[in-house]
């Protein structure tokens, strides 16, 4: 449904995107997620058509991105990372306009998501805060049931519980076999809501997990206390992956290699032990490290 193949936008040598590919296809929530200025609003923006590549294409639908972006317009529901208003308008004057632009009559799906955000339509838009902006913003970008959605950071500015009616609304939207694609800086509704996930840093993909085998394969992370620095090195210097994440104090992770966990553990003195399940944030998090020379 979306395809990002070879797209190439270089602003400077280091800036930009190149060589990107990935997928999404059709009933997926893709979630695009990376540090700050790695490329994730360049890449929603060729996929909008708002910006001719160097190299390389998008499509949606088939439809090439750059030459068909009228259609793709049309087509996709997109939320941009900096949504920019019309002066004088109020939420309901700027949502009415964005319909009358896509000549469409029905006003039930608006109202209901104006109801469900708990948005002051009345309330001029240069009083707004950023929540209430962001909220008109996600309301343009559903109202009119698109197959697609291209979402740039959509919980950003949103308080707690209005996140949570964010991500209820996603899951809505995937029963209903619609594809999306958000940019997200947050690993809880990345994990919530979405089937994969793509980390680009540096204007390339450098990781990319399928959701369900992430839930499935379920790795571990252990927190492991022990007495002595030499049993921090005898850790450390075991076949399995650690982490030294303070005074004695490491994390080990096991993916079907308890046996080996368990051997090593009993080498050490232990003087606490703890576990939970591997997240995103855990697989992903090393590459938001801006100090790190990309590979
Ligand atoms: N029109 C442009 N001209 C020159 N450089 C640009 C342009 N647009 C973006 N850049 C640069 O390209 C890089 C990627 O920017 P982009 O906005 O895509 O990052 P991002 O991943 O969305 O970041 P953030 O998480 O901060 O929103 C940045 O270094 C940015 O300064």
């Amino acid at each position: 449904m979306i395809k990002v193949d070879g797209l190439t936008k270089a602003f400077t040598s280091e800036k930009g995107l190149f060589d990107l590919h990935f997928e999404v296809n059709k009933g997926e929530v893709f979630g695009y997620i990376g540090p700050n200025g790695a490329g994730k609003s360049t890449t929603i923006r060729h996929l909008m058509g708002f910006m001719k590549p160097d190299s390389g294409h998008s499509s949606i639908h088939g439809l090439d991105c750059w030459k068909n972006s009228a259609q793709i317009q049309k087509l996709a529901g997109y939320l941009p990372g900096e949504i920019v208003f019309l002066e004088g308008m109020t939420g309901l004057s700027f949502l009415t306009l964005i319909q009358q632009m896509r000549k469409q009559k029905e006003t039930k799906r608006r109202d209901e998501l104006i109801e469900r955000f708990q948005l002051d339509v009345k309330t001029p838009i240069r009083k707004m805060s950023k929540g209430m902006k962001q909220k008109v913003g996600i309301i343009a970008a559903f109202m009119h049931e698109p197959e697609v959605l291209i979402l740039d950071e959509p919980t950003s500015g949103l308080d707690p519980l209005m996140q949570r009616v964010f991500i209820d609304l996603i899951l809505e939207e995937k029963m209903k076999n619609k594809t999306i694609l958000m940019s997200s800086h947050s690993f809880h509704e990345i994990e919530r809501t979405c089937d994969s996930a793509g980390i680009i840093k540096d204007g390339r993909l450098v990781a990319y997990e399928d959701m369900h085998s992430l839930r499935t394969v379920q790795r571990r992370v252990f927190e492991v206390k022990v007495r002595t620095d030499a049993d921090i090195e005898k850790m450390v210097q075991s076949s399995l992956l650690t982490e030294v994440i303070g005074e004695r104090t490491v994390h080990i992770t096991v993916q079907g290699n308890d046996q080996e966990f368990i051997q090593l553990l009993s080498q050490c003195e232990v003087q606490h032990l703890d576990t939970r399940p591997q997240d995103l944030e855990d697989i992903f998090m090393h590459y938001y490290d801006r100090r790190e020379v990309a590979k």
